[in-house]
């Protein structure tokens, strides 16, 4: 696969304005640390005094004021390291929470389907991994390319008035440091391409096997996952070493140029001296200088080789910001909020859709017109649209022709929100969070009181066994609701629906994979939940059409809308059961 590639200042370009950086405390960072260079330049200068003028005539005399000079400087340079330090790291850490902050809130509007070709673990791996590594180039690089090239700027001045001709020698290996690390960064940047990658995949692969492992057991499959797991890990380690290669190349030549660079600085130096155009001081400080100079050099190669490389977590997190998001534009000025209290009624005009991507319609040429409170069953062969005529109610996706119209007005047209806070979706998987049971069914409307939750737990029939639990409401209900049964899971998400006041709902298979004895006991409250609400109910199950008001039969991407043969809704309402 193909990916679009983007060079270090197209990256920067494309984040820094993403999150609301501080940009007084980078540049106050960014003066501070290079204020500690300047004192550190200012100490060396020192050496070479208290060489000529104290140790050679050893005159302790002129030691004083050097001396006390000198402390000066290192406890202004301390200070202005650890102040410029501390406010650098501060940007940074604010930086990749805003930027993480700023992705999530992107993929929070990206339809769910959009999400699974990348995987869960893949984008975990984007929002931790990728995330700190495009923080790296974006919010900590520049302070440090300000740093160390304002750092060498300083050395570079000192040694060139210590002694041009030996830093004319010095920096003459600059060029080559330079070009040595954009053929390094070239090089890092697609080994960190195929790291980062491989990291995704091996995440993605561990999150699905991790989340099947009752299926691993129970089949005995143990090896097999084993053997895919070493396989994408051993895929990871090769691609990790070729990091480790590359950077271990890069680190020793740089010291071998370096290495050159000084015996060449000490052999002209030694002549200079000779020929009394350089004292020993001199020499001296130079070579402190030098000390100085060549790690700041080697910085600006390294910022430049990390920075080629943290493009590839650029790229990848570029590829989930460009992935799109429902379409939320401003309300259309044509359709008109909606009234409330919202009814329920629901229209598809000539509805039509296909998949990104795929050509054929799942929908073609839709047309329905229900009623406020009916109960629709929708039903038909696997893969006929089902799911999908739930997903355009809630605007996961937009119809390719058609509207679909609820109290008369066109969904497309409303705000995203507005049209999901009046439709209640009950997913097959419960989809429970790791929290209290009380936590769980509140998500349903985070401000009802505790007599509503109570209410709306009793009639999904929740009540009596939430209330056996050791902590009641207050039990943790388990990742993903395991510490409960799958008929308890069933009826904790029930009284969540329940708790939302929305007059449309879509229940996708409410019954699947129940038994008889669990489906007998969710019949009365879905029932509760559905009555005066327009209910979209898609289901194989006979015993729930029967219930239905209507029966849409989906078929080649057509509707066929028939009326079930026992009428449903008839006889007395069913008593909750007792709190
Ligand atoms: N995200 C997607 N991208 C591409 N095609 C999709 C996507 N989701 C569903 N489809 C296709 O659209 C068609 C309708 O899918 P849908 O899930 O709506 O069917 P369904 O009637 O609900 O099926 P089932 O009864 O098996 O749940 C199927 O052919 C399916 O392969």
């Amino acid at each position: 696969m193909r990916h679009a590639r983007i060079s270090p200042l197209a990256a920067f370009r494309t984040f820094w304005p993403l999150v609301s950086v501080n940009r007084a405390a980078v540049l106050v960072s960014a003066v501070l640390l290079v204020a500690a260079a300047g004192c550190d330049a200012g100490a060396i200068g020192i050496v070479g005094v208290l060489t000529d003028d104290v140790l050679t005539p050893g005159d302790l005399t002129a030691f004083w004021g050097p001396a006390a000079l000198w402390l000066g400087l290192a406890v202004a340079g301390a200070g202005a390291s650890a102040a410029g330090g501390y406010l650098a790291g501060w940007t940074s850490e604010h930086f990749l929470l805003g930027l993480r902050d700023r992705v999530f809130q992107h993929l929070q509007a990206v339809p769910p389907d959009a999400l699974d070709r990348f995987g869960t673990g893949d984008l975990v791996a984007r929002l931790t991994g990728d995330i700190e590594t495009v923080e790296s180039l974006v919010a900590s690089a520049p302070v440090e390319l300000i740093t160390s090239a304002a750092g060498a700027v300083v050395f570079a001045v000192a040694a060139f008035w210590t002694s041009w001709q030996l830093a004319l020698i010095t920096l003459s290996a600059a060029p080559l440091i330079w070009f040595g690390a954009r053929w390094f960064g070239t090089l890092m940047r697609s080994a960190t391409r195929a790291e980062r990658d491989s990291n995704g995949r091996l995440a993605t692969l561990l999150e699905e096997s991790l989340a099947n492992m009752p299926l691993v057991q129970a089949y005995g499959r143990q090896q097999a996952e084993r053997g895919k797991v070493h396989r994408e890990g051993r895929n990871w380690m090769r691609a990790g070493l070729r990091q480790i290669r590359l950077s271990s190349v890069y680190g020793p030549m740089g010291e071998l140029v370096e290495t050159v660079s000084v015996l060449a600085v000490i052999g002209a130096g030694a002549w200079q001296i000779s020929e009394h155009h350089l004292s020993v001081g001199g020499l001296l400080s130079f070579a402190a200088f030098l000390g100085y100079l060549h790690p700041k050099l080697q910085e600006l190669g390294e910022i430049v080789v990390s920075a080629s490389s943290a493009t590839a977590a650029c790229e990848r997190l570029i590829e989930v910001l460009r992935t799109g998001t429902v379409r939320d534009d401003a309300p259309r000025p044509d359709v008109p909020p909606l009234a409330e209290p919202v009814r329920g009624a629901i229209t598809f005009e000539d509805v039509g859709f296909s998949y990104p991507g795929s050509g054929d319609p799942v929908l073609d040429g839709v047309r329905l017109d229900i009623a406020p409170g009916l109960l629709v069953a929708v039903t038909g062969p696997s893969g006929t649209g089902k799911s999908t005529l739930g997903k355009l109610l809630l605007r996961f996706h937009e119809p390719s022709r058609g509207r679909i119209l609820l109290d008369g007005r066109d969904i497309a047209g409303l705000p995203v929100d507005e049209v999901r806070r009046h439709i209640t979706l009950l997913p097959q998987d419960s989809m429970l969070f790791d929290g209290t049971v009380r936590e769980n069914i509140l998500y349903g409307r985070p401000d009802a009181t505790d007599a509503d939750m109570i209410a709306a737990a009793v009639a999904a029939d929740a009540h009596g066994f939430v209330s056996t639990l050791p902590d009641g409401y207050d039990s943790p209900a388990g990742k993903r609701g395991n510490n409960l049964s799958g008929g308890q899971r069933r009826r904790i998400a029930l009284a969540r629906a329940m708790l939302r006041t929305a007059p449309v709902l879509i229940l996708d298979e409410p019954t699947a994979g129940l038994d008889d004895d669990s489906t007998a006991r969710i019949m009365a409250p879905l029932r509760r939940l559905t009555a005066g609400r327009t209910t979209f109910l898609i289901t194989h199950d006979l015993r729930l059409t029967a219930q239905a008001d209507l029966v849409l039969h989906l078929s080649d991407g057509t509707v066929t809308m028939t009326v079930p043969s026992l009428p449903a809704r008839t006889g007395p309402e069913p008593e909750p059961e007792a709190a």
